[in-house]
């Protein structure tokens, strides 16, 4: 699969944060140190880390669905590199949450005024949520975006951390922290799917993994919206087909996911004209 973008545009000019980075890309914002590789990590050259931030930052949406008229929210996906391979960290959520208690998910949720994009919302919840400090982050990009079932408008980050990182879950809404290696959002040895028909009638595919965890010795269930942000990021990083389905043009990944996207962020515009 070829990727069918190029690469963003000219180098944005001499960095004026404290760092001696060259401004590498969509994810470091000019004039502050957020999403500087320089200042945020100590200097990863890994090459599995090399190889992410090249394929992800073709995928950067940054700002563009910004004016949707949907709630908005925004969660990490926080990549590591364990024994040299990519691995992503997911939480499992309090048994007293309202919404969804006790299904896996990544850090986040919604939007709070003081929260200047999604980067922010992303990176504050995480920090609430795991105790990871916004400053541990390496912000590479935000990728396409999904709707949950109360129609927010999730946006992922795509952010690297330290190996060494030691979560502080935050037990009010996290109950556990697990790593998964990407490769299993694309080479799964325990894997399910279903049709699902969301409130707007948009029918889509719904991906289900277990993942058995050697470390804490059990089981964990990985679906829905966190699972397709998952495949999604897998799929980019890894450029290959995966041992399952997807409704994806493999061939034309970007366009394709902006049209499942558009299509889904439709139906529940047609709904909500049909409602008045
Ligand atoms: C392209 C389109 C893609 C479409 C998808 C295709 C796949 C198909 C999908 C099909 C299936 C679709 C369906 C599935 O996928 S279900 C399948 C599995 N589940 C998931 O995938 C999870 C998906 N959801 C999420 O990731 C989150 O819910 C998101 C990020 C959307 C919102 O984030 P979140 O929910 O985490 O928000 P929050 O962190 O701001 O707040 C959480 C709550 O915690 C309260 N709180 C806060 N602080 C404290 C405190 N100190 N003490 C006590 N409580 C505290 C706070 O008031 C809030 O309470 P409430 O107000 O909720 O009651
Ligand atoms: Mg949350």
């Amino acid at each position: 699969m070829g990727a069918e973008r190029e690469e963003p545009g000219p180098a944005r000019g001499a960095c004026p944060c404290p760092c001696p980075c060259p401004c590498p890309g969509p994810g470091h914002e000019r004039g502050t140190a957020r999403g500087c590789p320089s200042s945020a990590l100590p200097a990863p050259r890994h090459g599995a880390m090399e190889r992410a931030r090249h394929r992800l930052r073709q995928f950067d949406i940054g700002d563009r669905f910004s004016g949707l008229p949907l709630p908005r929210a925004a969660v990490l996906l926080p990549l590591m590199v364990r024994a040299g391979r990519l691995h992503l960290l997911l939480t499992v959520r309090s048994l007293q949450l309202r919404r969804s208690p006790g299904e896996v998910c990544f850090p986040g949720g919604k939007r709070e005024d003081s929260d200047r994009d999604d980067i922010d919302t992303a990176l504050r919840e995480a920090k609430e949520e795991v105790g990871l400090q916004p400053e541990k982050v390496e912000v590479i990009c935000r990728l396409m975006p999904g709707i949950d079932k109360m129609n927010n408008l999730v946006t992922p980050v795509v952010g690297f951390i330290e190996e060494t990182f030691q979560v502080t879950p935050n037990p009010d809404e996290v109950s556990e922290v697990f790593v998964v290696p990407l490769e299993y959002f694309v080479k799964p040895l325990d894997y399910k799917t279903f049709s699902y028909k969301t409130s707007s009638g948009y029918s889509t595919r719904v991906h289900c993994f277990t993942y058995h965890d050697q470390e804490h010795r059990k089981s964990f269930k990985i679906w829905g919206l966190t699972a397709h942000f998952a495949v999604f990021l897998a799929l980019v990083i890894f450029g290959e087909r995966p041992t399952f389905e997807v409704d994806y043009d493999l061939d034309n990944l970007f366009s394709s996911s902006e049209n499942y996207f558009t299509n889904l962020y439709a139906s529940i515009h047609e709904r909500k004209k049909s409602n008045l």
